[in-house]
């Protein structure tokens, strides 16, 4: 649950069920990838925010953005319900475990999150890993978001809910997600301009005389992971609005034993 009586949350998601992956993409294989001795998680905002910077490649992010251009997208509706973030973009959603766990293993993600990768990963201990992540990490969450912002479109500030999740197998692993995970496939370098996810750290009490805390200001960056904790402890964030170009997104979520 996001923080009470502070702001929207995203929509949930729509009754419907998505239809299965294999009959409406085969998602490019992830090639070619950087080693991932040159990858490494960066903290924006300790405990918060975290980047990966060349997570994917740009040729690959390009391939993907090819790929997803030829899918019918749905243009979310401009008047959100009650209680909801306006969001204006389109947007495409599908449930693939295959995916998921791809995304996860056959990046460095899985390595530098879990702590097994030789370089790049936060200095912590076992302990300390856990209590960052929430959890027991098992993987992401087969819940696969497609965004595309064009000229006007964003996200307006709202927070994430934490959602449960079953992973398919015998037996199942439940589990629920715990932080947000958004890989931009598009940048300024490829005319992106705009579309900055932007966090609001808490403003303070009323009567202090602490000055209100700048925005933290994530710049989008063609194949960078970023990484924020949702659920109870979700900052208030946005999606900037696109003034130039395309803004590509594909969003999942972190997902830890329950
Ligand atoms: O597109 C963005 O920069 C933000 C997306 C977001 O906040 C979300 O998916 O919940
Ligand atoms: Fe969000």
């Amino acid at each position: 649950m996001a923080p009470k009586d502070k702001g929207k949350k995203e929509a949930p998601r729509p009754a419907a069920p998505s239809q299965p992956a294999k009959q409406i993409l085969n998602w490019p294989a992830f090639t070619p990838l950087r080693p991932q001795s040159d990858l490494a998680l960066e903290e924006v905002l300790p405990n918060q925010i975290l980047t990966i910077p060349n997570l994917w490649t740009s040729t690959l992010c390009r391939n993907y953005v090819s790929l997803l251009s030829s899918l019918s997208l749905t243009t979310t509706p401009g008047k959100p319900k009650r209680g909801e973030a306006l969001r204006v973009n389109d947007r495409f959603q599908v449930d693939d475990p295959a995916f998921a766990e791809r995304l996860w293993s056959q990046t460095a993600l899985k390595e530098l999150v879990t702590g097994a990768a030789e370089v790049g990963t936060l200095a912590l201990t076992d302990a300390q890993r856990t209590e960052l992540w929430g959890g027991e990490v098992v993987g992401l969450n087969p819940n696969i978001r497609i965004y595309r912002y064009t000229k006007g479109q964003f996200f307006d500030q709202h927070y994430d809910d934490s959602n449960n999740v079953t992973f398919p197998g015998a037996p199942p692993v439940r589990a629920c997600t715990t932080w947000t995970l958004l890989l931009y496939l598009t940048s300024p370098a490829t005319g992106c301009v705009g579309g900055e996810t932007v966090f609001y750290p808490k403003p303070p009490k009323k009567k202090s005389k602490e000055p209100v805390p700048e925005p933290v200001i994530v710049g989008l960056d063609v194949g960078m992971a970023l990484l924020h904790r949702h659920g109870a402890d979700c900052m208030l964030h946005e999606g900037r609005e696109v003034t130039e170009g395309e803004k590509w997104v594909i969003r999942s979520d972190l997902c830890v034993k329950r």
